[in-house]
């Protein structure tokens, strides 16, 4: 052995080996990854979010971002003078709010990603839904109670012209997707940002979404207790659904949209945990909670059939 060979340079090459399976596996892979805004803690986590997009492009990822922003928009109506209020996770918004949703959105969250992930090269471009017609949304109301009640210019994504993120990923960019989408009605409407992340990876065929939040993902019995649940079915989620507190709910749906939508699984992930994206991806590690589809076992003639666990 070298005498001048550095020993503790002996772990980092055995990290690589132990990620060789999951390199090969995941090689020219799409992964849709949604920053939540309430992630967004510091700008160390910021950076570290950064850092993560750009290992993935080098690792042979595709990585597609979409952001939130929740909390900064709230911050932005404060500042005018607009109250905050969601309906079943959706925020209720009128056309005055929308024009702040777009700005902070637009104008400075996708902005501020883009220009830490450009810190390391020439990768991301910024966009929103509303780009070359990316996602065209139809207007959306809110269920709470069992009743539909109206909230405003909130979307839901109702078709997705993947072309111009596969050309940005084709010529090795790391497109930064706002959740802004044009109706087909003309009108500019809010996308909460778990579903547009979902209704993009769908549409994509991507291998994982990964949605990164400040929970270590999705507690059990909440907020009495702090057990995460680590793996779900979609027949396990569809039961949990109904139940489930105001901020998962829209996140929840996104990731049974997306597995039910063809994407092989769906994470959430405690985005306050620097990389804890790349131990998702490049590891065994247990981490957040993993939406998977139902089991498919052969049935008797032959034919394949989906039983619940
Ligand atoms: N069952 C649950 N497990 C974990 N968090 C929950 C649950 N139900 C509600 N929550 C709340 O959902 C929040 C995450 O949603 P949200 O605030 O919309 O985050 P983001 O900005 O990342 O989209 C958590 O901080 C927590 O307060
Ligand atoms: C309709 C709707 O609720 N839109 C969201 C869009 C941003 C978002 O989803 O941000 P987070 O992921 O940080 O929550 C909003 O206005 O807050």
């Amino acid at each position: 052995m070298n005498p001048d060979m550095n020993p503790t340079h002996i772990p980092k090459a055995r990290t690589v080996i132990e990620a060789l399976p999951w390199l090969r596996r995941f090689h020219g892979k799409t992964v849709v990854i949604k920053f939540g805004g309430n992630a967004m803690i510091d700008d160390e986590l910021k950076a570290a979010f950064a850092e993560d997009m750009v290992s993935l492009r080098y690792a042979g990822l595709r990585p597609v971002v979409v952001h939130g922003g929740g909390p900064q928009i709230s911050a932005e109506l404060d500042r005018h003078g607009i109250a905050s209020e969601f309906k079943a996770g959706l925020r209720v918004t009128t056309p005055e709010a929308m024009q702040v949703v777009r700005m902070v959105l637009a104008g400075q969250v996708q902005r501020e990603l883009v220009g830490l992930i450009n810190r390391h090269g020439p990768f991301a471009v910024g966009m929103t839904g509303e780009d070359a017609h990316t996602m065209t949304a139809v207007r959306r109301m809110a269920e709470v109670d069992g009743e539909a009640v109206d909230i405003g210019l909130v979307g839901d994504i109702v078709s997705v012209d993947t072309s111009t993120i596969e050309a940005l990923l084709d010529c090795g960019r790391i497109p930064v997707v706002s959740p802004v989408a044009r109706g087909a009605d003309g009108e500019i409407y809010n996308i909460n940002a778990d579903l547009a992340a979902a209704a993009l990876a769908g549409a994509l065929g991507a291998e994982k979404l990964v949605v990164l939040t400040d929970v270590e993902g999705l507690y059990a019995d909440w907020p009495r207790s702090d057990d995460v649940i680590r793996r779900l079915t979609v027949s396990e989620l569809e039961a949990m659904l109904p139940g489930l507190a105001s901020g998962m709910v829209p996140k929840m749906e996104g990731c049974l949209r997306a597995v039910r939508g063809g994407v092989e699984t769906a994470h959430v992930l405690d985005g306050r945990v620097p990389h804890s994206l790349l131990l998702e991806v490049f590891t065994d590690e247990t981490v957040g909670t993993a939406v998977v589809p139902d089991p498919v076992l052969p049935a008797a003639g032959g034919a394949e059939e989906v039983v619940p666990e």
